[in-house]
């Protein structure tokens, strides 16, 4: 079996540990839940060993000899609801796109698409269905899961949504004390925070937007760290505030903890009455909401055949965001997503702007043999784009086995990392110019969402940015003497919902033709238990001063340590917890390393 190194390092400054590196090793995860299939691999097919025999041709090929092709580079550029995808900097001839269309019809493309869209349990590992494109549907539209048509939920759901979120926003739902809540704190982690929150950041500066959301805060808490809460709260009155929970499962550690301290926070406040008016949920597990003392009723579903990492089109996104900006804002979003679900369904593959970005990055990875990618939005607003891509992606296709068990002879799943240009060209792009080959794709804007045209600049402060954004592709493609590539892509105006839905459905077309499942992630679900292992044993160790036990040399020596390092008693434990409850404010930075 194959061995994946990884590190931990715990920070030594904070925690006052001696140098702590170490590296640890962790067997490569394989899911023994499926019986071996004896279905065949992608690999195996001839569309598969046609593209690998043709990689000897690209590598004898300059990309700037294929930029010199005029005829070529314009079929390499796709245009669809104002979006352009110019994908002409990559490795690849017209031949090798001929090639990748063959090998998608040999892992059966279009009828995987059409399974997914159909509501079969195409997520096989936990038998669901995956419809996220429903959420985003019409209200007329009929998408079925388990022989139900799943529309009329969506949008009963949607539906309460407005309604509360006007509510809010219009003062006639208020807070315990009577003060409209003004503020709202989303609490929420992986799938329950990134996507909403690349929204957020891209409406933030959005000129319609912003009129909406005037007078209004909305914030994140996903890390379980406390500084994150103190970070959350600061300034914020628990009279004026809302704390949406998020969580698919409602069974997050990091989430129900960070809920458990805001519900402390409020009722420590404004008394234990207060949460039915401070408190909502948006999960699938609306008993576990119930237990946890908010009231369904101020709970706003979603379904299981919603993954964690496409859930922003659900009530996850559209409630906090509704809340902020108004649900015709959101609802907007939600038009330009389906747009894009329509197109990956319909169009041809020659068209199809999900299915070339998949294909394309299919052809790098496992056939050119490069392992990353970067996502450079030329836009401050698609900051957390990068962020968000890099769950939908690397969560989904990080597999190493088929999605019948059978472990992959070849590469899948992509290394995403990005920046908005220009700050990245600053960081990071030296070693994209002169050191590895990185696939990169560049995301520019047409139109500013904030304008600024000095008097007396040659270029307005928009136009400076894009000059960077359309050198940058050249210099990597021509370079000096290295080879590089890159796609551009470039939207008529700043378009989030459909870029997000593009990259959805790319990773999706990417763990298609790989044979996986992108729908899964048992990975992860292994670090949360290993989690509930170290959990219990720093309570025993605390509480009973139990030895540290069952854990290999490495991590018995680091925790031993973190436990000397920071003793406290059960008194001590009241105290803090009597801190959050009373004052509730975490120590300021000051005082914080009292406890240290
Ligand atoms: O919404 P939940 O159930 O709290 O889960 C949060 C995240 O945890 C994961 O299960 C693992 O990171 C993600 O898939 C999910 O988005």
């Amino acid at each position: 079996m194959p061995f994946r190194p990884s590190h931990s390092l715990l920070d030594c400054e904070l925690l006052n540990l001696a140098s702590a590196f170490c590296q640890l090793q962790l067997p490569f995860f394989f899911i023994p839940l499926v019986e071996m299939a004896s279905t065949t691999l992608i690999c195996d097919t001839q569309p598969w060993k046609d593209l690998k025999a043709h990689t000897e041709d690209i590598k004898k090929t300059h990309l700037r000899d294929l930029m010199n092709d005029k005829e070529r580079c314009e079929s390499m550029m796709v245009e669809f609801d104002g979006m352009f995808l110019d994908y002409s900097r990559q490795c690849a001839t017209l031949e090798t796109i001929d090639k990748l269309y063959k090998l998608a019809e040999a892992a059966s493309l279009k009828q995987q698409i059409n399974r997914m869209y159909s509501g079969e349990h195409i997520n096989s590992t936990e038998n669901r269905s995956v419809l996220h494109v429903a959420l985003r549907a019409p209200r007329d539209a009929v998408i079925n899961s388990d022989g139900k048509n799943v529309v009329p939920d969506v949008w009963n759901v949607l539906d309460k949504i407005k309604d509360f979120s006007e509510k809010v926003r219009n003062g006639s739902w208020v807070g315990a004390t009577g003060k409209p809540l003004k503020d709202v704190i989303a609490i929420g982690i992986g799938g329950s925070f990134l996507g909403p929150l690349f929204v957020h950041a891209a409406l933030q500066t959005d000129p319609e937007a912003v009129e909406f959301a005037k007078g209004r805060q909305l914030r994140f808490l996903a890390n379980v760290d406390p500084i994150d809460v103190a970070r959350n709260i600061a300034g914020l009155n628990p009279e004026t505030t809302l704390v949406v929970v998020v969580s698919k499962t409602f069974t997050t550690a990091e989430t129900m903890l960070n809920a458990r301290t805001l519900r402390e926070w409020i009722s420590s406040a404004l008394g234990p009455s207060a949460v039915a008016k401070h408190m909502v949920a948006v999960s699938t597990n609306l008993t576990l909401v119930e237990k946890f003392g908010i009231d369904p009723n101020n709970a706003f579903a979603f379904w299981d055949w919603v993954g964690g990492r496409y859930s922003v089109c659900s009530a996850v996104g559209v409630l906090p965001l509704s809340l902020q900006y108004g649900f015709s804002i959101v609802e907007k979003f939600l038009k330009g997503a389906s747009s894009i679900d329509e197109h990956f369904r319909s169009a041809p593959f020659e068209k199809n702007i999900p299915v070339l970005l998949g294909l394309l990055s299919v052809w790098n990875v496992s056939f050119l043999g490069y392992p990353a990618r970067a996502i450079l939005p030329y836009s401050q607003a698609l900051e957390k784009f990068a962020p968000h891509i890099q769950q939908v992606s690397m969560e989904s296709n990080g597999k190493g086995v088929s999605i019948d068990g059978v472990p992959l002879p070849y590469e899948a799943g992509e290394i995403d990392f990005g920046e908005p240009g220009t700050n990245g060209q600053h960081s990071f792009y030296q070693l994209i110019h002169q050191g590895r080959v990185i696939p990169c794709d560049f995301i520019g804007i047409v139109k500013s969402q904030q304008p600024v045209y000095l008097k007396g600049e040659v270029v307005s402060n928009h136009d400076e940015l894009m000059s960077n954004f359309f050198a940058q592709p050249d210099a990597l493609a021509y370079g000096k003497t290295a080879e590089q590539l890159l796609k551009e892509n470039v939207s008529q105006h700043l378009i989030p919902h459909k870029l997000l839905a593009s990259y959805e459905h790319r990773v999706t077309v990417e763990g298609f033709v790989w044979g996986i499942n992108s729908f899964d992630q048992w990975g992860v679900e292994l670090g949360k238990s290993l989690a509930t292992q170290v959990r219990k044993q720093l309570n025993a160790s605390r509480t009973k001063s139990e030895p540290v036990e069952g854990f290999n040399f490495s991590t018995t020596t680091l925790l031993t340590r973190y436990l000397q390092r920071w003793r406290y008693d059960l008194s001590e434990i009241l105290e803090i917890h009597g801190n959050l409850g009373k004052k509730m404010i975490i120590p300021p930075s000051s005082q914080m390393h009292t406890h240290v």
